[in-house]
């Protein structure tokens, strides 16, 4: 009998992997995964259970409807069914997104037995006889009532016949054991949550030395105290900010959730077919039924295979990727990583494997260009296992799909592994929802204004609908899917174009519909001002070794994120495995990742979407690099000893960090040709392209973003001159001291050393 996986027996018999597994199991048979091989006694043990077997359970997964292929994949039901442990620790574990946070939080139920006594402490003079004079009768006090007048007993005896029944009556009506507020309350509005009269507070109040009336207004302590009086608790309303809608996330209802298709991004490094791919999925596999449809870029697709579903972003690599995130969007649910099998692993290969792993999406290879003559799969499998993506028949768990994207061989194998992982992972939304999801892109186009391509995410979006989106909002008035058609309803995982927004949303947003068009625009307008003000103060809540002593002791760190970056693979690994080693009161250090050459803007972007600190040893930001982590708040430090780098992260996460210098840039130059001069050296004749240089200022030589030479200036000229300092647009003439090795095209960076006044 030959090698059959579990999954190929599964499509076989029409029913799903997970069944076979969970049979599989039944019968005693240890199985990791889907693509697990089945033992030959195993199969004749499974045969008999499913097609000759009497037991309940097989007839089940024999009958089970939901599979049928004619049916939709968002038509299929829920399966309660247990994930089989292996496959689960493979892939992504989601969070439950669904689950919306408390609504009230409970102040002081604890507290109220304490009362008496604070109340005691509180009015200076009460302390001894506060609970008896507060009364046992339900809070009605005799205070200011008719014991004046002896004459007048009779009468005095029937009010007082009269008020006790009152107070049996008040009495009777139940106490309730909490109340909630939201700020405050006045005094009738807290007899009335009470269910007293406004009067018996009042005296109370007075009993406490404070004269209120009705309509003032009770402070929070002193509602507290009242209510504790009466045995009751009180809870303080959290109010849900609408305009954060982020917050809540995707609001998903496991109990009504079905299977949505899978999202899918593309990635790998340069020329390694990421665009062939995503056009060979594209023109084999869109819709042949969409007659006349004229595939359109709108920044995802969705093709069908074996009658399901999957959408894929049409942008494809990490950098996009990443960006998404860093804006707050978890779009993709499995990432595709292309890997040349005439290339091998790459840099970039490496990059888009941890900004993978830092967003916890499964990962499938697919080894391209096979169809070449020098294509080595195998070679590309190594590579892979020494980066922890081993295949399934080396004894790992990672999915490897043959292909070649160009003649479209192994395509097919490929999006059924997609669905594969997608069964497993069982990704789920509400289409009966409203709709929430996230921007894929957006532009300004001239006749129609403002365009957005939206990812729905959950629940389903409509013609009509009242939006808000990003810090814009509107109501949804054409939407366009990937084939050009004007549609009226996207349901989950589904891309469209829309138009109707006020203005032009940033790609990563998110989006939400509301009920109504007012709330739209008050929440769209919220969130703009909301915006505008976040800029102006550019306040931000990343991490930095500065703040981190801070952020841990408040407990919102368990974990550190570190992205190391160094001039070889040996410092690399030097730095990682010492920073990796650091545990302060059980606080670790994470790399989410570490490389070798120049900090790239990719690495910014990972640091910032992970909330991660940028590590450097003996390399540097590009420009363009240092100018998205200013945007983007990430802290770099950058290091020429790696002990130093140890040890200053060490001393950050003990609160002991030494603030008192810190390095300021001043200036960039470009050297644009060199002198030899003997005696003197190699002179290097300079453009400032930024800031200035000085003489006295520190300088660092960089070639390809790696830090060659750090010292000091030894002579600056401009033309024949002594100069004292040289201004951004102007050339120069330096020398360096004890350093010739000047190339032209270096650049260098000159800096000094700043005092930081303590916060
Ligand atoms: N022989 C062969 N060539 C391929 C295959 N896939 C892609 N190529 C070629 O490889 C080159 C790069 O392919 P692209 O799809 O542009 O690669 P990419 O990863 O998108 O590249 P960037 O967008 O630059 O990151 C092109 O010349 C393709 O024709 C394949 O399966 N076989």
């Amino acid at each position: 009998m030959s090698k059959m996986r579990v999954y190929e027996y599964a499509k076989e018999h029409h029913v799903s992997s997970k069944d076979i597994i969970s049979k599989l199991e039944e019968l005693g048979f240890e199985v990791k995964s889907h693509m697990s091989i089945i033992a030959d006694n195993a199969i004749n043990q499974l045969n008999r259970k499913i097609n000759g077997g009497a037991a309940a359970p097989v007839q089940k997964v024999t009958a089970k409807p939901n599979k049928n292929k004619a049916e939709g994949p968002v038509n299929q039901t829920k399966t309660k069914e247990k994930k089989p442990n292996q496959a689960e620790t493979s892939f992504r574990n989601k969070d439950n997104k669904g689950v919306k946070t408390t609504k009230a939080r409970s102040v002081e139920s604890g507290g109220n037995r304490k009362t008496g006594n604070t109340s005691g402490k509180s009015s200076a003079g009460n302390q001894n006889n506060e609970r008896s004079r507060f009364g046992n009768n339900g809070g009605n006090n005799n205070f200011g009532g008719g014991r004046r007048n002896n004459g007048n007993r009779n009468r005095n005896n029937r009010r007082k016949g009269a008020q006790q029944q009152a107070n049996r009556q008040r009495l009777e009506i139940k106490l309730p054991e909490k109340i909630t507020l939201s700020g405050s309350l006045t005094v009738g509005q807290f007899a009335e949550k009470l269910g007293r009269p406004s009067t018996d507070i009042i005296k109370k109040l007075m009993a406490l030395g404070v004269m209120a009336t009705k309509n003032q207004d009770l402070e929070k302590d002193t509602i507290e105290l009242l209510a504790g009086d009466y045995g009751v608790a009180v809870e303080e309303e959290v109010i849900v900010d609408e305009a954060s809608f982020e917050d809540d996330g995707l609001d998903i209802d496991e109990e009504t959730a079905i299977i949505r298709p899978p999202v899918v991004t593309i990635m790998g490094h340069v020329d390694h077919g990421k665009t062939t791919l995503l056009d060979s999925i594209r023109h084999t596999k869109v819709t042949a039924g969409e007659a006349g449809g004229i595939t359109q870029h709108i920044g995802a697709y969705q093709v069908v295979h074996n009658d399901k579903k999957i959408t894929f972003l049409d942008t494809p690599g990490h950098a996009a990727f990443t960006t998404m995130r860093a804006r707050g969007a978890e779009i993709t649910d499995i990432t595709v990583l292309v890997v040349a099998a005439d290339d091998g692993v790459m840099p970039q290969t490496i990059e888009a494997i941890h900004h993978a792993r830092a967003a916890k999406v499964p990962i499938i290879v697919a080894v391209n260009k096979i169809d070449k003559p020098n294509a080595n799969p195998d070679h590309v499998m190594q590579e892979l296992s020494e980066q922890g993506l081993v295949p399934e028949d080396w004894g790992g768990d990672t999915i490897f799909v043959k292909i070649s994207a160009k003649k479209g061989t192994g395509i097919d194998d490929l999006l059924e592994m997609i669905l594969l992982v997608a069964e497993i992972e069982e990704f789920k939304a509400n289409p009966d929802k409203s709709a929430r999801g996230a921007v894929i892109e957006a532009e300004l186009d001239k006749g129609k204004g403002p365009v957005a391509t939206l990812l729905v995410q959950n629940g389903s979006l409509h013609i009509g609908d009242p939006i808000v989106v990003g810090n814009t909002f509107g109501r949804v008035r054409a939407m366009v899917n990937d084939v050009g058609r004007r549609v009226k309803k996207a349901t989950p995982s589904t891309p469209v174009e829309i138009t109707g927004l006020n203005n032009v949303p940033q790609a990563g947003d998110q989006f939400i519909v509301f009920d109504d068009e007012k709330k739209a625009r008050q929440i769209g307008e919220i969130r703009a001002e909301r915006a505008l003000i976040t800029e102006r103060k550019e306040t931000t809540s990343k991490v930095s070794l500065d703040d981190l002593f801070e952020k841990i002791k408040e407990g919102e760190m368990k974990e550190i994120n570190l992205v190391i970056k160094a001039d070889v693979q040996g410092s690399v690994e030097a730095l990682s495995g010492s920073l990796k080693k650091i545990d302060v009161d059980g606080v670790k250090v994470n790399i989410i990742h570490a490389g070798a050459g120049g900090i790239s803007e990719s690495d910014i972007i990972l640091a910032s979407a992970s909330n991660a600190i940028i590590i450097g040893f003996n390399v540097r930001p590009d420009n363009h690099a240092q100018k998205v982590a200013e945007e983007e708040k990430v802290d770099i430090r950058l290091y020429r000893v790696i002990y130093d780098a140890i040890d200053e992260v060490e001393a950050a996460m003990k609160g002991m960090l030494d603030p008192e210098f810190k390095e300021k840039v001043i200036g960039q130059l470009e050297v644009r040709t060199t002198f030899k001069v003997s005696k003197i050296g190699t002179i290097a004749g300079c453009y400032v392209t930024d800031g200035l240089i000085s003489r006295d200022a520190g300088i660092r030589l960089v070639r390809n973003g790696v830090v060659i030479y750090e010292g000091h200036v030894d002579t600056l000229k401009r033309f024949k001159d002594d100069a004292k300092e040289v201004k951004a647009g102007f050339e120069c003439g330096l020398t360096l001291e004890n350093f010739n090795d000047i190339k032209e095209g270096d650049t260098m960076e000159a800096y000094v050393m700043e005092e930081v006044k303590p916060k």
